[in-house]
């Protein structure tokens, strides 16, 4: 569906978020919904998990009932209506199969960004062992898109190796693109785009030297939906997406006494 369009003119699209709420407010549904708000689109959402997470780490997590889930997803679908669909932590095994089978229900062409979140930065775990699997082999096959970061890509694909190689084993899941992020790797962030139809491309940006990234890859995961639904192509889309990641890491900000957010409004705040 083509996006619709807001009283001024401007264009607009309709993105749901299924994940897990940051009471910090740096990633999580928090972010999601700023990012969203950035890129202009109509940003909705689906909670997962409730977390108790601040700039130190996680301090706790609770999932919410997949009855809540389920509700939530069928509640905007039925109704308003999606451009794009982001998923963030899902938690446990039966969330995770429970989204899997409820994005196969979405109408043919939605784009779905799956952001496989494993841990937060600090190392905390944000899913159950056993919901590895789920993602694996229950996830991957309904996206358009999944975005791991090093780590995450090593786990999903049970093996370590390069980009490339790592990409080649995700894509035998199904998803459509594996986009490799490069936060974690050595030296610039170079993010490694790889499509099922041979498609390679890479995205590179100086690495800010700043400690406060909470929340880059639901950021990167919602801005690309957001682009997604807009109409970009998956590669325009990702360029965009780095581009405004790129900004909000390096207008990063201390909050509490560790690791403060990105900064969502990075592009607004000249003309504030
Ligand atoms: N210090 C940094 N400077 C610039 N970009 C960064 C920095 N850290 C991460 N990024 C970018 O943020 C996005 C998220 O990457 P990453 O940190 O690897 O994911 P995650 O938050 O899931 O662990 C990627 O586009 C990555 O290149
Ligand atoms: C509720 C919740 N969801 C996801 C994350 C992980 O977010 P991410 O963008 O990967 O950022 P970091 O935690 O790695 O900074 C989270 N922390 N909480």
């Amino acid at each position: 569906m083509s996006p619709s369009a807001t009283p001024l003119g401007l264009p607009t699209a309709r993105v749901l978020t299924i994940a897990g709420s940051d009471s910090g407010g740096g990633a999580g549904i928090q972010a999601d919904l700023k990012t969203m708000l950035a890129f202009g689109v109509h940003g909705m959402s689906a909670l997962t998990a409730v977390t108790a997470q601040n700039s130190l780490g996680v301090q706790g997590w609770w999932p919410l009932p997949e009855e809540a889930v389920r509700a939530q997803v069928r509640s905007v679908v039925d109704d308003i209506g999606v451009d794009a669909v982001k998923t963030g932590m899902l938690g446990t095994a039966g969330t995770t199969r429970l989204v899997a089978a409820l994005l196969g229900e979405l109408p043919s062409g939605v784009p779905v960004v799956v952001d496989p979140v494993c841990a937060s930065k600090h190392g905390d775990p944000l899913i159950d062992d056993d919901a590895v699997d789920a993602l694996r082999g229950e996830l991957l096959r309904v996206a358009t898109v999944i975005t791991p970061n090093l780590p995450e890509a090593e786990l999903l694909a049970g093996r370590s190796g390069t980009p490339a190689e790592l990409a080649e084993t995700l894509l035998a899941h199904g998803p459509a693109w594996v986009l490799i992020k490069g936060g974690h790797a050595e030296g610039d962030p170079v993010d490694h785009l790889f499509g099922a139809d041979g498609t390679v491309a890479e995205f590179a940006a100086a690495r800010s030297d700043n400690r406060h990234s909470h929340g880059t890859g639901c950021t990167l995961a919602s801005a690309i939906a957001s682009r997604l639904g807009l109409g970009d192509d998956v590669v325009g889309a990702v360029g965009a997406a780095k581009t405004y990641i790129s900004g909000a890491v390096a207008a990063g900000f201390p909050l509490g006494a560790g690791i403060g957010p990105t900064d969502h409004l990075w592009r607004l705040r000249a003309h504030l």
